[in-house]
Order: structure tokens, then sequence, then C-alpha cells
């Protein structure tokens, strides 16, 4: 596992040093996802483009990948969660010794259809160009890197609930007994946080995206993902999310 989440180091804090880093990923993930236009071709769901296989070609190319990637181990990491679970076939390879901090209830909870709902349908028009280029296998191996670094840092609330419930278990168990999810979210809800979240990914865009010439230090204005777009993935989309699996994983935590 990462190093955020092992056995040792597992704190809020170094969580929360994973999920920073993790922005990076995903800010880098937009901005090649943003080199193609929005090739709308690759999603719809009547053209069969692939003989044999009835869907858009985004998801053959997907669950093609998800189950190369299982094969090779990837799912075995409880940090991991396919967007496609049915039929996956099992690992071939031996299992890396994952630590396994988190409680078994709360382990299978993927919110992965959501995440795919919010991606394609919401967040690709707003920082994607209109056109076909025609370039749809480059397209969706990038789409596949956004989604993959948006569920993984979304369900890395799981870990983070964990490590909040463990710091303060009389708080929580009250809530987690009623199964009395408002109460839960207003106990793990850090306003300051998400404020400061919202505030470096917004920069992150702005300094990862710029044009960098060798010639001056002119600053471009030009941004390869508008930054107030990156924000408003977290305000909406992230951060959101990111709770509701805590909140997920909480209910389930004395199961
Ligand atoms: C992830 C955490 O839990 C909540 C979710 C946050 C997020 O998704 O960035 C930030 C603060 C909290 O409201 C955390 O406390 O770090």
């Amino acid at each position: 596992m990462a190093e955020g989440s092992s056995g040792s180091e597992f704190t809020l804090d170094s969580i929360r040093k994973s999920l920073i880093r993790q922005e990076d990923t995903i800010v880098f993930c937009l901005m090649e996802r943003a080199r193609f236009p929005m090739n709308s071709a690759l999603y719809n769901q009547s053209l069969d483009l692939v003989p044999g296989f009835s869907g858009p070609l985004v998801d053959f190319i997907v669950q093609e990948t998800e189950a190369v990637q299982a094969k090779a181990g990837r799912y075995v990491n409880p940090e991991e969660n396919p967007f496609f679970p049915d039929n996956l076939p099992p690992s071939l390879v031996p299992n890396y010794n994952y630590s396994q901090v988190l409680h078994s209830g709360g382990a299978s909870i993927n919110i992965n259809k959501a995440i795919w709902d919010m991606y394609l349908n919401q967040l690709l028009p707003l920082f994607v160009v209109a056109g076909d280029d025609g370039n749809y296998a480059s397209t969706a191996a990038s789409d596949l890197s956004c989604l993959q670094a948006l569920s993984r840092r979304i369900h890395y609330g799981k870990f983070v609930a964990e490590i909040k419930f463990r710091d303060a278990p009389h708080d929580y168990e009250p809530p987690i007994r009623a199964k009395d999810a408002d109460e839960l979210m207003k106990l793990l809800t850090d306003e300051r946080v998400e404020k400061m979240v919202k505030k470096r990914v917004e920069k992150k865009a702005i300094v990862f995206g710029q044009d960098v010439s060798g010639s001056n230090n002119a600053v471009s204005k030009h941004y390869k993902v508008d930054p107030s777009v990156v924000a408003r993935l977290y305000d909406e989309w992230v951060i959101p999310l990111t709770k509701r699996v805590e909140v997920e994983y909480l209910i389930r935590r004395l199961d």
C-alpha cells in the first residue's frame, strides 16, 4: 500500500499528504485529456464500433484494460476499485502484502458508477473543446487515467474515515449505532481543510498548466485546463463524493 496508509504511517496527517500528492496526478491527467477534443463517438451507446461488443467503445477499452490489470493484481490493492467489477478475472500473480487497515465491512464500497457518470456527463464538457479528431484509443486511455486517479482519491475516503474513527471512537460510535448519516457527515467535515484544498488545486492548475517559455519570464494567461474548472471539480464533486465514501464506510464500521 502507498505510504499514506501503511501500518506505522497511518495518521490523518499522512493520509492528507497522500491526498495532496494525488491532486498533482489529477491535474496532470486532466491536462492530458484536454489535448484531445470531445470525440463523442467514443461514448456513443449505439455506434457499435467493436464487432461482437455491444456498447460504447470507451466501455470496451476500459473493460479490457481492467481485465488485464486485474490479472496483474491491481484490485487486490485496497486503494483500487474497478469501474466494471462484474466478471473480472482473478489475480494471477503472487499477492503483494498490502497492510490491511480497513474494516472488512467498508472495504468493498465502490461508488465508481457515480464517478463515471460525473466525469463523462458533467466534467468532460467543461474542459475539452468540441470536435472529433478520430483519435479514440489515445483519448480513452487518457479518460481511464483521469477516472482511475479520481476514483483512487475519492475512495481514499475509506482510509480517512478509518483514521478519524480510530482517533475519536467515542464521538463516532453513537451516530454509527444510530445509523445517523447526517450526524456522521457533520462530525467528519472540516471546512477549513476543504477551503484550503480548493484554493490549492486551483493554484496547481495555474502553475502546472501554463505555457513555459525558455526565453523570458513572461507568465502566460493561457492554461491547459481552466483553473476554475479544477476548483469546481473539487467543490462540486471530488470533496462531496469523498465525504459520501467516508459516511458509507463509517455506517458499516461496527458491523
Ligand atoms: C478528507 C477529509 O475529510 C473531509 C473531506 C475533505 C476532502 O475531500 O478534501 C476535506 C475535509 C473534510 O471535510 C479530511 O478531513 O482530510
